[in-house]
């Protein structure tokens, strides 16, 4: 079979002034292990490493002792992107955007130019501050396609916000964004799984935007555009199909489901099974989950759309619990997905 290589695996970061993506980006270079990432940042000001992590200083890179460097996009993002794709064994490509950035452009970037055949547009993050943000800050169109193009919203500096501001800004960003896959952080701190290395941006709903230049092409763009609007109407039904109102909620149908497995989840798997597995008629899981890939103890929750997982320490010998309840649910389907996310 002729596998089409793919590039470097690209996520772009934005979200608003202030919102905490430097902070996310630390996180990043910090535990990303035997991955070799590669930052892009408009300043090295920015990027506040532990001076004993640097290993070499020039004009526009830094490198770190795990492997890490930081490149700065002064003479343009494409060049910037050209220098770091020179550098021996870097594995993945992180951009961090100015606070006022539209993605928009920069996504273009990746997948209208040369560089689409060398890099993979993974995923777009946006930092969005729990505190500050309000209404009005889609009164400005680039905070506004912010949120509207995040491939994952990550609902920063939830430790300054009671829990209602949260779901409150959570409802509206599903307003504009219908089914955004969002996570809560505080100080940027998520689980390297879930954010890099996702796979989330669809393609085809760039491909308005990229002109197309022979007769093949259009022909593909006619069916994307089809396929784009086939995803929506599933989406749609499956984001708004969790709208039960309360006072069907002592009705006949609802069950609970429980799981546990003294092995670990692969978080991929588990991963696969939230996004593409998970029956609709689930409103709501709890549990306490093991990866393989982690040495925490990860606090699962999903109420909805939404799930949540925090990182504590394990106290106990690690096993995996987790609870399901929803109308109707097919019991020993889901049991059976479970045991085929064991790794
Ligand atoms: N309390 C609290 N403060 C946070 C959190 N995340 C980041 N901060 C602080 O918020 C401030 C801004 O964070 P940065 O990471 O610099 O934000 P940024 O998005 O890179 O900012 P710009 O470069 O101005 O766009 C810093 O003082 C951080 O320490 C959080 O979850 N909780």
């Amino acid at each position: 079979m002729d596998i089409p290589k793919r590039g470097m695996p690209v996520t772009i970061i934005t979200g608003f002034l202030g919102s905490g993506k430097t902070t996310l980006l630390n996180h990043i270079l910090c535990n990303s292990q035997d991955l070799k990432v590669a930052v892009l940042v408009n300043e090295f000001g920015d990027i506040n490493i532990d001076s004993q992590l640097l290993v070499s200083i020039d004009e526009d890179m830094v490198e770190l002792s795990n492997g890490c460097i930081c490149c700065t996009i002064n003479d343009g993002l494409v060049d910037a992107v050209y220098r770091v794709l020179e550098q021996d064994r870097v594995d993945y490509l992180v951009i961090e955007t100015t606070g006022i950035a539209d993605p928009l452009p920069i996504a273009l970037t990746f997948l209208g130019t040369e560089l689409r055949d060398l890099t993979h547009l993974d995923s777009i993050i946006t930092v969005v501050d729990a505190e500050t943000f309000t209404e009005e800050h889609f009164e400005s169109e680039a905070a506004f396609k912010q949120v509207a193009y995040a491939d994952i919203t990550i609902l920063n500096k939830v430790d300054l916000v009671p829990r209602s501001k949260v779901e409150e800004l959570e409802q509206y960003i599903k307003t504009v964004k219908r089914g955004a896959r969002i996570l809560h952080s505080e100080y940027g701190q998520v689980p390297l799984p879930l954010i890099l290395d996702v796979d989330l941006t669809k393609l085809d709903i760039y491909q308005e935007f990229l002109v197309e230049d022979n007769q093949e092409d259009d022909h593909h763009h006619e069916h994307d555009h089809e396929h784009h609007h086939h995803e929506h109407d599933h989406e749609h039904h499956h984001y708004h199909s969790h709208h039960y109102h309360s006072h069907h909620l002592e009705n006949d149908g609802f069950v609970s489901v429980s799981y546990e497995s003294d092995r670990p989840f692969s978080v991929k798997k588990f991963e696969i099974f939230l996004q593409e597995q998970l029956p609709q008629e689930v409103f709501r899981a709890k549990g306490i989950l093991w990866f393989s890939e982690s040495e925490l103890r990860h606090i699962f929750q999903l109420s909805g759309p939404r799930f949540d997982i925090d990182d504590t320490e394990w106290q106990t010998p690690p096993k995996n619990q987790i609870i399901f309840i929803g109308r109707h649910l097919p019991t020993q389907q889901i049991r059976q997905q479970l045991t085929e996310c064991l790794d």
